[in-house]
């Protein structure tokens, strides 16, 4: 880009023209609820434009490393997607998304070339540093990985930045090694220090271990955890991490559904997805499974579950059970530093913040808000809402019922934290396991493991401490999707005007009724969720409300 934007217009140009075999089409793509995500052939153009914006961000931000991630994380292995991450490791900027989308939708050479021209003096891009920016460059398993990674490459390198191939990750790990790069790298360090997925490994098997080792001896035998990794990408990290954890350990995790076991598809009757959605065990699942943690096809979202012994249902703890035990546990921990802190006449107000959307279910928030130092805020379905809303605590935890979330620890009390009291040594741990960019399904894993030791509850008494209220989550194909438009959180439907009344009237029929409907942000589809006193009530509300979306859409 030293060159000026027409110049490289000219070599990046030919390199589109000679992608375009892939994509004949020009389609005009939205960025989703977790960046764009479409079938596989319909996004070699897309993936490189990202790559461009990518690289341009890194020079826009003194040249800390930036992300792309090339995966469709719970979507069919046909389709493909791309995923972008700021220099600090969180998502992509709600700005640069429209930059993103804008991008895209460009057709023409010229007006490509306008456009990027457009963006470096509007966002004083300095391309003189294009030499020292980089991008960390990560992709899942799907067949059309590799190829969409390598035109991305090319892409980065059109510009004169630098492509740092961090291979196969999960979407966490590439999150991971972002944030870690940046914070590692000084100023004054000539170039950057590179975290890879050995080192995201590490720091969890270690954090992991010493938590472990502090907390109380599991009550009995310990019991085996079998991972579902829905023949996806996490099976290779969870093979990395097992193959780093002491003897005492090593045991503890037995990998299913791993990417290269030629019987299963990627996310096709397994997966966190199609266990929280459909509520039945994956495919490859053992019959004994008393503990079963499912992750999704890029290893952002777990979910648990084990069989109930009296009628074998699957009794599943989804991301509402996670937070439920988790911000019980943490606010047990801020009591222990609260009345440490009073004694030696130190004084800090704490706050733990539970964001949570609209899916989460009722019973769930009843809970929560009865807990010590816990208030539940609200935010729009999607991480990059969640995690705005819980960087304003000092503790912030947000999970999508799906089991996308994570913990966020604000570096002031990280800062007011000292090894004087057992738990605050604890909290500084769990800030170095949980990961502070983005949910991570593998981190969640090992996390909820240690509390579940350190608090010796099982997962029997864990799914004991609330009844979520029946719900049922449909989907509907619309010629359209985007004709519906949502307000309050996602909570009621702004267009088409008719709809909502009809929705109000369904609700209306059932005891404890809530539900509502919003396009899916990620599929083609539109989603009904419907909440009510029992199964059939809920089932037949979400279907009443999807007739009337088929109806008026
Ligand atoms: C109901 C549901 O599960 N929605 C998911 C799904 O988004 P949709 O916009 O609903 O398609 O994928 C997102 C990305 O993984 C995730 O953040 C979100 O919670
Ligand atoms: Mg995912």
């Amino acid at each position: 880009m030293e060159g000026g934007v027409d110049e490289w217009m000219h070599v990046y140009g030919e390199l589109e023209k000679q992608s375009a075999g892939i994509d004949e089409h020009h389609v005009a793509l939205r960025y989703g609820t977790g960046g764009f995500r479409a079938p596989a052939h319909l996004l070699p153009r897309v993936v490189m434009r990202c790559a461009v914006l990518m690289a341009l961000r890194s020079m826009q931000d003194g040249a800390r490393v930036t992300g792309l991630m090339i995966t469709a994380s719970h979507n069919p292995e046909c389709d493909n997607g791309v995923k972008m991450v700021e220099s600090s490791g969180h998502m992509l900027d709600g700005r640069w998304e429209v930059s993103a989308e804008a991008f895209v939708a460009c057709r023409e050479e010229h007006a490509c070339a306008k456009w990027v021209q457009s963006l470096i003096e509007g966002e004083r891009i300095q391309v003189y540093r294009a030499r020292d920016a980089a991008v960390l460059l990560g992709f899942d398993t799907r067949r059309s990985s590799p190829d969409l990674a390598f035109l991305a490459e090319r892409a980065i390198e059109s510009v004169g930045a630098k492509v740092v191939r961090l291979g196969l990750v999960t979407t966490p790990q590439l999150h991971f090694c972002v944030r870690r790069t940046n914070t590692s790298t000084k100023p004054w360090m000539a170039a950057p220090v590179i975290c890879r997925s050995d080192d995201y490994v590490g720091e969890l098997a270690s954090s992991f271990t010493q938590l472990t080792r502090l907390s109380a001896p599991a009550r009995g035998p310990r019991v085996q955890v079998h991972v579902d990794c829905a023949h996806g990408v996490g099976a290779v990290a969870m093979r990395a991490l097992c193959a780093k954890l002491p003897d005492e350990l090593a045991g503890a995790f037995v990998v299913f559904n791993h990417e290269s076991d030629p019987h299963g598809v990627l996310n096709e009757r397994c997966g966190a997805d199609y266990v929280q959605k459909q509520r039945c065990f994956p495919d490859g699942a053992p019959q004994n499974c008393s503990h079963l943690a499912s992750l999704d096809g890029d290893a952002d979202r777990l979910v648990l579950a084990f069989k109930d012994p009296q009628n074998m249902d699957l009794c599943l703890l989804d991301g509402d059970f996670f937070v439920v035990l988790l911000a019980h546990y943490f606010s047990g921990l801020m009591k222990e530093i609260d009345l440490y802190w009073s004694a030696t006449g130190q004084r800090r107000s704490i706050g733990i913040g539970v964001v949570q959307t609209a899916y989460s279910n009722g019973a769930a928030k009843e809970i929560l808000m009865k807990l010590d130092f816990v208030q539940v805020a609200m935010a729009h379905t999607g991480v990059k809402y969640l995690e705005k809303e819980a960087l304003k605590f000092d503790i912030g935890m947000y999970w999508e019922p799906n089991g996308h979330g994570t913990v966020l620890f604000s570096e002031s009390l990280l800062a007011s934290m000292s090894d004087a009291h057992p738990a605050m040594e604890r909290l500084r741990l769990y800030s170095r396991l949980v990961n502070q960019a983005v949910g991570d399904g593998i981190a969640d894993l090992l996390l909820i493991q240690v509390v579940l030791q350190d608090t010796q509850i099982g997962l029997h008494d864990w799914y004991a401490m609330y009844t979520p209220r029946p719900s049922k989550n449909l989907v509907v194909k619309v010629k359209d999707k985007n004709a519906i438009e949502t307000c309050d959180f996602d909570r009621r439907v702004t267009r088409p005007e008719r709809l909502q009344p009809c929705v109000d009237q369904a609700i209306a029929k059932y005891p404890n009724g809530r539900a509502f409907v919003r396009p899916s942000g990620t599929e083609d589809v539109v989603r009904v969720y419907a909440e009510a006193h029992s199964w059939e009530s809920a089932n037949s509300l979400a279907e009443e409300i999807a007739a009337h979306v088929g109806a008026w859409c």
